[in-house]
């Protein structure tokens, strides 16, 4: 039996009447089915903590990006520019499974907004809008490129911890180069780093670019960029993915009673 690995889904208007659906991309659905070997489950931003219901059910969880921010309320941010979309639903749903997941020692993947969202989980706060900050970057989507283009390209580099978890999970030609090429399409970033995250990489500008758990008994990865959109022309955007489905395999296996069983951390 392949690993079944949840992937948080955002609410969105849908149809003539606006009707609520919950929706995923398709390119996690193919990286689940490919890279990481495992069933996708798409779970609902159903507005409410459902982690006691799902968490025992799932071997591994994809926190994903979305065009919507995590509601700034719950870092004590200011309020969002007018317009900015707003996803509470999802919040509801994606900020206690995080901390119930890493509490669990369910293997977690965060990408973008997954990302972000991990870091508010565990209590860190977030810039909106970096590239309006002094010395920084514009880490958004360019508007004068082909959408294809901005999802596969490369947009610039990033510094990776030799030592660390991602380093540990890429090719080995990246570790020993201590850089990545990726893809960029956010706004935010972490401002203040939650206690229990580590950064693992950054951009030129000093974005932090990927975290680690510090103390994590399972693989709790977050990456700012896109590993999903390239995996199939990408080795290292694979290699996170294998790493991450090997992950869910042994969770698999230690919840079928075929392996050790990942304590609690705390
Ligand atoms: N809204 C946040 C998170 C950005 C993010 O997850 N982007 C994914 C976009 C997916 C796509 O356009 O294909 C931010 O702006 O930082």
């Amino acid at each position: 039996m392949r690993p079944l690995i949840g992937i948080s889904c955002c609410q969105k208007a849908f149809g003539i009447f606006a009707t609520p659906n919950h929706a995923a991309s398709d390119t996690y659905i193919r990286a689940v089915r490919g890279p990481a070997r495992g069933t996708p489950v798409l779970l609902p931003a159903a507005g409410e903590d459902l982690s006691g219901e799902l968490l025992p059910h799932l071997d591994g969880l994809i926190l994903t990006g979305s065009r919507s921010n995590v509601w700034p309320g719950h870092y004590d941010g200011p309020p969002h520019a007018e317009g900015t979309p707003e996803d509470l639903q999802r919040d509801a749903t994606t900020l206690p499974l995080i901390r119930a997941a890493i509490g669990q020692g369910v293997p977690l993947l965060a990408i973008c907004r997954g990302m972000q969202e991990l870091n508010v989980a565990l209590g860190g706060s977030l810039d909106q809008r970096i590239q309006d900050l002094p010395g920084r970057m514009d880490h958004s989507t360019p508007s004068d490129q082909p959408i294809p283009r901005v999802r596969t390209g490369k947009a610039h580099a990033v510094r990776i911890e030799r030592d660390g978890a991602l380093a540990s999970v890429i090719t080995p030609a990246s570790r020993a180069a201590g850089r990545l090429a990726v893809n960029s399409l956010h706004n935010q970033g972490v401002q203040r780093l939650a206690p229990r995250l580590v950064a693992e990489a950054w951009a030129p500008d000093g974005t932090i670019e990927a975290v680690r758990v510090d103390g994590a008994t399972g693989f709790a990865l977050g990456v700012q960029w896109h590993p999903e959109y390239d995996w199939e022309r990408d080795a290292d955007s694979r290699a996170i993915f294998e790493a991450f489905g090997r992950a869910c395999a042994a969770h698999r296996a230690a919840r079928a009673g075929h392996g050790p069983i990942a304590q609690a951390a705390e």
